[in-house]
């Protein structure tokens, strides 16, 4: 993984030709080294007003100065182009009927950010997603259909790219908002096709996930970069990415809003055990696979604390992982596991907070509204309250708005226009910098979903569920061979040719 550093960026444009040469310094202690030279090619009938950046101890790579905006000095920040500027939020996606839930499902199972298979094995992704899509089906449309018959990512991102695009243009940004989803409508692909069509120059890459995880923005950005590579309209674009954006001051300022106005909605406030809950991973993509996930999560609810005792909130809080599928060990503690031990412990006041994602879906809706509220008041706990997802709430807007503006100046500073170096760095780098930066040797991430859950053990599960993914893949390697076998019969196998 990446070792920490500090890196300072200097970058002064000349009036004349609008080019300049922006050194990197990395900062150790009191000195300064020059650690590299790139040039910021910015288009003619530019002006750039001087900008400059310091950053604190980070695990980003250099190339990702816009990953501690908050940092940017309070100089004025002013990129006036003529370019075509595009804002592409990235986001999951979610099934919009209960008939989408299986193709959904098969899209999820079928990245191998979710499920990374051993090289050999990797043919058999897709048969692996279509079985388990098909035998995850029927649970997940009755959550589904439980919220209303569909998610409400698609609207809600929709909402949130249009309070964007308004709040950009209020501070003289004129630039086009675009929503491109991962599993299911309006996918990136999509989402590309119309910043082509539009003729956008400079893109600014938002995934709309406050911390980064190889399974969420990483996954996304890894299928940009596949898009980026084979087409030359992109080749040429400038862009950069935001790949996290927790620590932003707007952010948590936002987060603390929310809940201190929900804290009051209790009899007894300061009584209340603050409850962060967020979206789990599985143990090994921290562990083994170098996610920053678990760090940046924790360093969020700290900040966020923070900020509360600013105001004099001065509650218990604790932080927990939910949402886990299958027998593999994900990050701990669990949220399930965490109520029962609070309400023990003679708590009686929750405020449920959804710290990893900026909308309502499927687990703030039904999993923390249901089943865990149903889970707290068997425990012991009498109040239970939640935070609601920070949708279009202004201040949230306002500031993506301005880490959108903080990111102009970078956009495009490590373009590589060079035909050879585009075979080995991706084109306009900061896309392929960011996904080099984790998880860089592609190590096998555990598969996160059984389908098999038997046995009256832990270890007898995890050990059943590896034996009859053993089998499984000894039938599919055999269906695939021969051509015939229980797949064929049920008319699986001919849908993913
Ligand atoms: C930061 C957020 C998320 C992380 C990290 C994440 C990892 C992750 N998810 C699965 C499996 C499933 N996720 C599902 C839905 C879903 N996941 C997130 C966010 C994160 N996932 C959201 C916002 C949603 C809901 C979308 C919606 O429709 O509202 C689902 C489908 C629902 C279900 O059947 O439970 C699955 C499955 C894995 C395996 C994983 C990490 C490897
Ligand atoms: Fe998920």
């Amino acid at each position: 993984m990446a070792q920490p550093v500090i890196f300072c960026r200097e970058i002064s444009a000349s009036p004349a030709n609008c080019t300049s040469y922006s050194p990197f310094h990395q900062v150790d202690g009191q000195s300064s080294v020059p650690f590299a030279a790139s040039c910021l090619r910015v288009p003619k009938n530019c002006s750039l007003v001087a900008a400059r950046c310091s950053l604190k101890p980070s695990m980003m790579p250099s190339a990702l100065v816009t990953s501690r905006p908050q940092q940017v000095s309070t100089d004025p920040v002013n990129v006036v182009c003529d370019g075509k500027i595009g804002v592409l939020l990235l986001n999951l996606g979610g099934p919009e009927s209960l008939e989408d839930v299986q193709p959904f499902l098969f899209n999820l199972f079928a990245d191998p950010d979710i499920i990374r298979l051993p090289r050999l094995f990797r043919f058999l992704q897709r048969p692996l997603a279509q079985f388990i899509s098909v035998a995850r089906a029927p649970k997940s449309k009755e959550g589904y259909a439980s919220i209303g018959g569909g998610s409400p990512l698609r609207r809600i991102t929709d909402a949130q790219a249009e309070a964007l695009r308004k709040a950009l243009r209020e501070r003289n940004v004129p630039a086009k908002v675009y929503v491109g989803m991962r599993y299911w409508h309006p996918f990136t692909e999509e989402a590309i096709e119309l910043i082509k069509r539009d003729g956008i120059t400079k893109l600014v890459v938002l995934p709309l996930y406050p911390q980064f995880s190889i399974s969420t923005s990483g996954s996304s950005l890894r299928l940009l970069e596949s898009i980026f590579r084979e087409d030359e309209y992109l080749v040429n674009m400038q862009h950069t990415v935001i790949p996290s954006w927790y620590q932003r001051e707007g952010y948590i300022k936002a987060m603390a809003d929310l809940m201190e106005k929900e804290l009051k909605s209790f009899e007894r406030p300061g009584e209340v055990m603050i409850f962060f809950s967020a979206h789990g991973v599985p143990l090994a993509y921290v562990e083994e696979a170098g996610d920053p996930y678990k760090a940046e999560m924790e360093e969020c609810v700290d900040l966020i604390m923070e900020e509360l005792e600013k105001r004099r909130v001065y509650n218990a809080y604790t932080l927990a992982y939910q949402s886990r599928v299958g027998p593999v060990e994900w990050l701990k503690p669990y949220t399930d596991e965490t109520i029962i031990e609070l309400g023990k412990k003679g708590v009686k006041s929750i405020l449920a907070v959804p710290i990893s994602f900026v909308s309502e879906h499927i687990e703030t809706l039904e999993e923390i509204d249901v089943e865990y509220k149903e889970l707290a008041l068997e425990s012991g706990i009498q109040n239970w309250a939640r935070v609601p997802a920070l949708g279009v709430e202004p201040t949230f807007i306002s500031d993506l708005a301005d880490a959108v503006i903080e990111s102009l100046p970078y956009v495009g500073a490590m373009a590589v226009s060079n035909l050879e170096a585009r075979q080995s760095l991706v084109p306009l780098g900061s896309v392929e910098e960011l996904l080099a930066a984790y998880d860089s040797h592609g190590r096998e991430l555990p598969p996160p979903v059984t389908v098999w859950e038997w046995g009256w053990t832990k270890s007898a599960e995890t050990w059943n569920g590896r034996a009859a993914m053993l089998a499984v893949l000894v039938l599919l390697v055999l269906e695939v061979t021969t051509g015939e076998g229980f797949l064929h019969q049920w008319g699986i196998l001919p849908l993913f040719r």
